[in-house]
């Protein structure tokens, strides 16, 4: 029987124009046959049926409720059904009517017949009843109908998708150049112009980092140079914004009136002010402009700034301008802010002629795509460069379409309006079929450089670009065996970076545990090198969760080796508190959220005063001018913790982060990579930390520590275990009571 019933088979009770008459306390038949109101055809006397108008009421009888009614009307149901009645099996062929087997039938015994007649009749009625799957046929929560359409139910699943176990990559992606990522050239043998080498020098830098020395070559005009599109993967802090942006600052240098030649598209304004000063590092002495398109800035002003309206005498195209003008007003739809606005501004027989105002466009992917809509004149037809930097996240995100509209803008015909007298020439021409054809003006120029520290071999994605001719560029470590094309994406950590993890008993604990670690580890004057001893021990040997996982593990002991060593050192010991004032080192806290961060932030004050003072917490709602002050108190040193949720793990180059701390695990493989890649940049070292919980161990374990898609040059995650008694020390009280004036406060906010 179908789970619905179709309409035929449904038929509205009499009553029904009353709706107050269908309560649905009381038990209505249900259209998906429940087994409580439906009961099977029976050889029901046909003058007990109700009427129905389809006349096969009679066939059905609706059970007798499961809950019984709450008044004490009878229970007749507001929808009767009107299901075909099931056909009367066929009158079976009884065994007097196959030939009797005279032997067999001598032989069966008496009793025998009978218990053989009564399986069948069984067996008959089971046919007759109609077939429901056997978790139908136990009892069932009353349903009550509400409609009298069935109701939609959701598609059914789907099969799993085929997976090939070998690689469906192109060749440019199961088959990247693969650069050692120690490798350094002087930037000078890299054919770098003078003055270049020069202002890096200035700045410290003599040898182009690994990423540099691949992408140089392939980026300036030379032989070396590849003609088509890059895509780049290389760990974090590896110098990828130099690697694009010294190429083309180097083209670009002899520049007098700007032309826009570059764009630059980067996930948030953080970003787009980082990469903004190493290109005005790079440019400086030189003509070229910079521009930037961030969503905190007025639109207006940004539309000034990238783009330069000049009056141009042209009698003809006015005078063609002018009657579009004038149909605009007549049918009343007048551009806004557009081409005939800035007619009405010129003198008579001129036209508007719009030029860039920058040379080189840093920018988010939302604003570009304002401007590509909205800001007349803006036009992508000399581009040059296209630069996708943290690429992975821009295309899993593509807010607003982005890629298509760029796409579209960049590889698109200029709009009539705006084009100039050789995109004209090449468009009559080819209308006309007169004269030799015009080659496309810029789509030959275009190079693409894609980048991310956790860049993903997604063609899908990465076909949203259009790339040409591309080339994979990977920098891994030498030790490190190259990504067989069918093995998924994988990402390469620092190689100066040291990994711990802790596992935490209690998460409500974990403020105990940061402040142990802050006080214990980040600011400590003496160096604790006791946890390093304890991790060593353990370092590789926390095989999974179990161990981890274990509240007892860190009362108790269980095994011998987290034991001793340094937990015994610190244990019943207060802590001496460092001066963090005089401290160099710095320490990045990543929560999971906004509100994290701020309670954390208040936590930690209360706990530790001396932190309050050195303690800032980022927040999505500061202003740009507030975090950009921020972020230079924290480069800095004047702020030495920073309590920032994962809108600031990407891409963040802030000198002097020695520690980051994973208060909250983050929540994937690329998460993890680029937050703890906040830390050990361009060869420094860094620490990460990570605070894991029981429920949350075996996972980070799994997929984070001993995963293969998270690869650290043959080094593991060392497990530091502390005794709790030694995190809780004479805190206890303070915390308590620092939670309950959180909980105050919020209660306040929220009142
Ligand atoms: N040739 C060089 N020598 C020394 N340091 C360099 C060199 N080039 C760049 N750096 C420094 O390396 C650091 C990291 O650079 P950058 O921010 O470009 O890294 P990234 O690869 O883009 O990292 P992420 O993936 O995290 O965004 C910066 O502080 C930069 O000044």
């Amino acid at each position: 029987m179908a789970p619905f019933g179709s309409a035929q088979r449904w038929v509205p009770p009499t009553k029904a124009s009353k709706p107050e008459e269908m309560p649905t306390a009381q038990p209505q038949p249900s259209p998906f046959g429940t087994s409580q109101r439906w009961q099977p055809p029976k050889a029901a006397p046909a003058q007990q049926a109700p009427s129905s108008p389809f006349g096969t009421a009679q066939r059905w009888q609706p059970s007798k409720p499961a809950i019984p009614a709450q008044d004490d009307t009878p229970a007749e149901p507001a929808l009767k059904p009107a299901p075909k009645q099931p056909k009367k099996p066929k009158k079976r062929k009884r065994d007097s009517d196959v030939m009797p087997d005279p032997a067999q039938d001598e032989a069966t015994p008496k009793k025998h017949k009978a218990v053989l007649s009564k399986f069948e009749k069984v067996s008959r009625k089971v046919k007759e009843q109609p077939q429901q799957p056997p978790e139908e046929q136990e009892s069932k929560p009353d349903v009550v109908l509400r409609d009298l359409q069935p109701l939609p139910q959701p598609a059914p699943v789907p099969e799993p998708a085929f997976e090939p176990t070998f690689s469906v990559l192109p060749n440019w992606l199961s088959q990247p150049i693969t650069v050692e990522s120690s490798k350094r050239v002087p930037f000078d043998q890299l054919g770098v112009e003078a003055s270049f080498v020069k202002k890096l020098a200035r700045h410290g830098y003599s040898e182009a980092l690994a990423v540099q020395s691949a992408l140089l070559p392939m980026l300036q005009p030379g032989y070396k140079q590849h003609l088509g599109d890059i895509c780049v993967s290389a760990r974090t802090g590896s110098g990828k914004t130099m690697a694009y942006l010294l190429p083309i600052a180097e083209a670009l240098k002899d520049r007098t009136t700007p032309v826009l030649s570059a764009v630059i598209v980067v996930p948030t304004r953080q970003l787009v002010d980082q990469a903004l000063q190493v290109a005005e590092e790079l440019c400086a002495g030189t003509k070229i402009k910079l521009g930037t398109a961030v969503g905190n800035v007025p639109f207006a002003t940004e539309q000034k700034q990238l783009v330069k309206m000049r009056a141009q005498y042209d009698p003809k195209r006015a005078a063609s301008l002018h009657e579009k003008a004038k149909q605009q007003w007549t049918t009343g739809f007048v551009e806004n802010r557009g081409l005939v606005d800035d007619l009405m501004t010129l003198p008579a027989d001129h036209v508007p002629r719009y030029d860039s105002g920058v040379d080189i466009l840093i920018c988010t992917p939302g604003r570009l795509v304002e401007h590509i809509e909205s800001t007349t004149g803006f036009l992508l037809r000399s581009i040059r460069w296209l630069v996708i930097d943290e690429a992975d996240q821009l295309l899993n995100q593509n807010f607003q379409g982005w890629s298509t509209v760029l796409m579209d803008a960049l590889h698109g015909e200029t709009p009539e309006d705006f084009m100039d007298a050789q995109e004209r020439l090449r468009k009559e021409r080819k209308l006309s079929g007169r004269g030799p054809a015009l080659p496309p003006s810029t789509a030959q120029h275009i190079t693409k450089v894609i980048l991310s520290a956790t860049m993903e071999k997604d063609l899908t994605k990465l076909g949203a670009l259009k790339l040409k001719r591309p080339k994979f560029v990977h920098v891994q470590d030498e030790q490190e065996h190259p990504l067989a094309a069918t093995e998924g994406d994988s990402f390469d950590l620092p190689t100066t970076l040291t990994e711990f993890a802790v596992p935490v008993s209690d998460g409500h604990k974990k403020p105990l545990y940061l402040l142990y670690l802050l006080l214990n580890t980040v600011f400590q004057t003496s160096n604790g090198d006791e946890h390093k001893e304890a991790s060593d021990k353990e370092s590789g040997e926390d095989s999974s969760e179990d161990s981890s996982d274990d509240p007892e593990d860190s009362e108790e002991s269980s095994d011998g080796s987290s034991s001793d060593g340094g937990d015994s050192e610190t244990e019943e010991k207060p802590i001496t508190k460092p001066s963090i004032a005089k401290h160099k080192n710095r320490v990045l806290i990543f929560t999971k959220s906004n509100e994290n961060a701020s309670r954390l932030s208040h936590l930690v004050s209360v706990l530790e005063p001396s932190f309050k003072e050195y303690l800032q917490t980022m927040t999505p709602s500061s202003t740009a001018k507030q975090s950009k002050k921020l972020l230079k108190a924290f480069s800095s040193g004047s702020v030495k913790i920073l309590i920032a949720s994962d809108a600031a793990s990407r891409g963040l180059d802030i000198s002097g982060i020695t520690h980051v701390v994973n208060y909250d695990i983050p929540p994937s493989a690329t998460s993890y990579v680029h937050r703890v890649g906040r830390t050990a940049r361009a060869g420094k070292s860094g620490e990460a930390w990570t605070l894991v919980t029981k429920s949350e161990a075996a996972w980070f374990w799994k997929q984070l520590a001993k995963g293969n898609n998270i690869r650290r040059g043959g080094k593991t995650v060392a497990r530091v275990q502390w005794k709790e008694r030694s995190v809780e020390y004479n805190r206890r009280r303070t915390y308590e009571a620092a939670l309950a004036e959180l909980q105050e406060a919020v209660a306040g906010t929220d009142g």
